[in-house]
């Protein structure tokens, strides 16, 4: 549904108000104006007669359910995919050919991160950085190596980081591997004219990278220069962006609502078409709900039984089940001792069966090492794991071993770590089963797997539900969900994971946490690293903050909230506001020239539209 006509303006905590993306757009030439775009897969049309127009200077979010053509939108904008015919798309007035020729795209100043950040693994950072770019000496022709890495450093340093630049990026943490693909759009940008795309780009960004990435941004849109920013993090968009754009199955169902105002819940209620429950409370919380309600409507085969926190159906809303406890003491507990990383230093906990346990920490701290030293992915220095009776020497082990002790990983990179993009969702799910009949030790039952299959794409809600489907196919977060269904259908007895919700939108989180639950509730230890503080408090019974390495904080019962999390991740140290300097509210923050008057107040703010109760 468009914004309608009519008095627009800011809004007020009563409610958002509808954006003056019309008035605005009359005042200053968009940067980029997209008209009836859509685009058909097969039988599937994943876009349908698209608009949207992003004005001089603003940060202008486009949110969504998982699979609602988000990407699909980026990658018509940049070449990636050809339209269906008809649309126009015009950068700065003038029209681009469809479909849009990648270099046409980029000299008319279109930037982009892609979800998957188009990194090349195997190539060095400096090579993915100025690749294109390279500059050659006048008399030799070849690469002037020294000015190329001087101007990488020089990229990196914008950001805050200081990355070596002769390692693969594929050797880096998807934090930093991140930062290398926003550097390298930042670089194309063209000041004063055109746009940059980030799609989920800020994913696996920590919060002072986030603080470090929004100061950028300012000085970026400060030149008038527009960012279309395609996010999950809806806190994030309401506090950064200027206004937000909202698709629904492949239709804009909202467009340019100023963000000022606008309160999470009423975005949340926005992208998935229907009220929440218990909306007083953050989406996240609301959404995630009680671990039975959760359950109940989102894998309901896989309800509790065994002696875990989450195994009693029937909490009252809003509660958590009570803490961990379970297991008769040394029972199923699963032990980690002197754990030691390259930056985690003699990590040392218990979990009992059934227990969730966070760990977190600021970037840098080694809190993310946890998941991957205990499942083999990484050599740990040293520590050991002891599961069952039996004791792993980490520095020893590796994933193969991992998985035959059923410790397994849910890493954070899906694209490079977990994930066979090529297989089918079947292959993907019953892979970690096939190594057992491959050992001749399970016998192959075609009529089971698929049941098995279709019980797990139910449990984690994979969309569309097709078995045979492509996992490369799906939509980002809809391949998450995947990744989540393969390793929960091994049945852990440890279960790791690394930030298990990332780009997966504000409805299907509700599902993976009751998956992740029910899979507690059978038993499973879960051990989940993250930095989202709603998160972690209503997942797990404990939470473990991480300082230079070393365990500093553990929170525990009713000391698991957002507000104590957050206290002891900055040892009491303030989290700066995304954009405290813009002046965001009535208008995009245009450069001076293209800056249009701010719009008139309306009388009585209005509620967004399409949004039934
Ligand atoms: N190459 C393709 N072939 C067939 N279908 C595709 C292809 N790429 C995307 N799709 C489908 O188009 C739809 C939109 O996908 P898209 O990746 O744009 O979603 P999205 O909004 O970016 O989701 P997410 O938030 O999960 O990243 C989905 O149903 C997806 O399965």
């Amino acid at each position: 549904m468009a914004a309608p006509d009519g008095p627009t303006g800011s809004a007020s905590a009563a409610g958002p108000v509808l954006a003056p993306a019309s008035v605005l757009a009359e005042v200053a030439a968009p940067r980029l104006r997209v008209e009836n775009v859509s685009k058909t897969f097969g039988r599937h049309r994943a876009l349908r007669e698209v608009g949207l127009d992003l004005l001089p200077g603003e940060i202008h979010a486009l949110v969504g359910q998982n699979g609602c053509g988000k990407s699909t939108l980026a990658k018509v904008l940049t070449g990636y995919h050809a339209p269906d015919p008809g649309g126009r798309v015009l950068v700065d007035g003038s029209p681009l050919r469809l479909p849009v020729r990648p270099l046409e795209a980029r000299a008319a100043g279109v930037a982009v991160v892609h979800q998957s950040l188009g990194l090349v693994n195997e190539a060095t950072v400096v090579e993915n950085l100025r690749v294109g770019r390279f500059q050659a000496g006048r008399l030799s022709r070849r690469i002037r190596w020294g000015h190329e890495r001087a101007e990488a450093s020089a990229l990196l340093e914008r950001l805050g980081r200081s990355l070596p630049l002769h390692v693969p990026v594929g050797t880096l943490a998807e934090e930093a591997r991140a930062a290398v693909a926003i550097a390298r759009a930042l670089q194309d940008a063209s000041p004063g004219r055109g746009l940059i795309i980030f799609d989920e780009s800020t994913r696996s960004l920590g919060r002072e990278a986030l603080e470090q990435f929004y100061e950028i941004l300012d000085e970026v849109v400060g030149t008038g220069t527009a960012v279309l920013l395609i996010s999950h993090r809806l806190e994030e968009v309401v506090e950064a962006a200027d206004r937000v754009t909202v698709l629904r199955d492949g239709v804009v169902v909202e467009s340019g609502l100023l963000t000022a105002g606008l309160r999470e819940t009423d975005l949340a209620r926005l992208v998935l078409g229907r009220a929440l429950a218990g909306s007083t409370r953050s989406p996240a919380a609301a959404l995630a709900g009680p671990a039975s309600a959760a359950r109940s409507e989102a894998a309901p085969s896989v309800v509790a039984r065994g002696p875990g926190p989450h195994a009693s159906p029937g909490a009252p809303e809003g509660q958590r089940a009570a803490g961990p406890a379970r297991a008769a003491a040394g029972e199923g507990l699963i032990e980690l001792a002197g754990v030691t990383g390259a930056v985690a230093t003699d990590l040392s906990l218990r979990l009992a069966r059934g227990e969730i346990v966070g760990i977190t920490g600021l970037a840098g701290s080694g809190y993310d090492e946890l998941p991957y030293l205990v499942t083999g992915a990484r050599r740990a220095r040293a520590g050991l794991l002891s599961i069952d009776g039996a004791t792993l020497a980490l520095a020893e082990l590796d994933s193969r071993a991992a998985i035959a002790a059923r410790v397994v990983l849910v890493p954070e990179a899906r694209e490079h770590a977990g994930l066979a993009l090529d297989q089918t969702i079947a292959e993907n799910v019953l892979l970690p089963r096939t190594g057992r009949q491959r050992r001749g030790l399970a016998p192959v039952r075609r009529d089971r797997e698929r049941s098995f299959v279709k019980h797990w794409i139910n449990a984690v809600d994979v969309r569309p539900p097709a078995p045979e489907m492509t996992v490369g196919k799906l939509s980002g977060g809809n391949q998450q969900k995947v990744l989540m269904a393969k390793w929960l259908a091994a049945r852990p007895r440890l279960l790791a994971l690394h930030e298990p919700t990332q780009a997966v939108d504000v409805g299907a989180r509700a599902t993976i946490t009751a998956a992740i639950r029910a899979a507690a509730g059978q038993g499973c230890a879960v051990l989940v690293a993250g930095t989202d503080e709603n998160e972690l408090a209503l997942l797990c019974d404990r939470v473990l903050v991480v300082q230079e390495g070393r365990l500093a904080a553990e929170l525990g019962g009713g000391g698991v909230t957002p507000e104590a999390i957050v206290a002891a991740t900055y040892a009491g140290g303030a989290r700066r506001l995304l954009r405290p300097s813009a002046a965001r509210g009535t208008t995009p923050a245009a450069p001076p020239d293209a800056r249009p008057d701010p719009p008139e107040q309306p009388g009585s703010p209005q509620p967004p539209a399409g949004v039934s109760d």
